[in-house]
């Protein structure tokens, strides 16, 4: 399959943030920037591999600053390292005061999204080549962080097994 450069895939989100979609402290849910991130983040993946995509992993997400009701949030991702079937994407989000033009980072992720075939069966995409410095310093570091994935990914299906399917109210004590 042939190559595809970073900022082919890349995808934009901005959006004001309003009311419905925030706490008690009058700033956005982080459940609600989790959606937005993952959402953009499909996009970046199907524009790279033209396939249907699902979200395997998001890895830890970092909030870093609130984002206030009345601010702008956007929301920027792009494939920056593909192995097999799988990619890994880049997601940055910024919050602005709209009022004052101040900008800040409020959150940076990466996640990784796999291509299937209609029975949900992972097949394989095309390579990604970075360009820019940024793409770059991505790309070079994410096969550390895909083998601290695996080992992470053992650990869950560990988990799983120790802990089982039981509903809590069904559990012996
Ligand atoms: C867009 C959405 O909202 S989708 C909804 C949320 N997501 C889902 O429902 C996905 C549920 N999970 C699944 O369907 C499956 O576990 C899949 C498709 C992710 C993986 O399928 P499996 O049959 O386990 O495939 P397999 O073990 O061969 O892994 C396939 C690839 O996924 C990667 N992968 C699988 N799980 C993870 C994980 N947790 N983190 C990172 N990469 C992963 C593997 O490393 C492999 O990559 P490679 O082919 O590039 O080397």
């Amino acid at each position: 399959m042939k190559a595809k450069p970073c900022s082919n895939s890349l995808a934009v989100k901005i959006s004001q943030v309003m009311p419905p979609d925030t706490n008690p402290h009058g700033t956005l849910f982080g459940g609600k920037l989790m959606a937005y991130i993952d959402d953009v983040a499909a996009i970046a993946a199907i524009r790279h591999a033209r396939k249907n995509v699902v979200t395997a992993s998001t890895d830890s997400i970092d909030f870093i600053a609130p984002v206030k009701a009345g601010n702008s949030i956007c929301v920027e991702a792009y494939v920056t390292w593909t192995h097999k079937t799988s990619m890994e994407i880049f997601a940055k989000a910024i919050t602005e005061d709209l009022i004052t033009g101040e900008r800040q980072v409020c959150a940076t992720a990466f996640l990784t999204f796999v291509a299937v075939d209609k029975d949900g069966r992972p097949i394989p995409v095309p390579p990604v080549y970075p360009e820019t410095e940024h793409e770059k310093l991505l790309h070079a570091g994410a096969p550390v962080r895909a083998a601290q994935r695996r080992e992470r990914r053992q650990q869950s299906k560990q988990f799983t097994e120790i802990f089982g399917a039981d509903y809590p109210w069904n559990r012996s004590k």
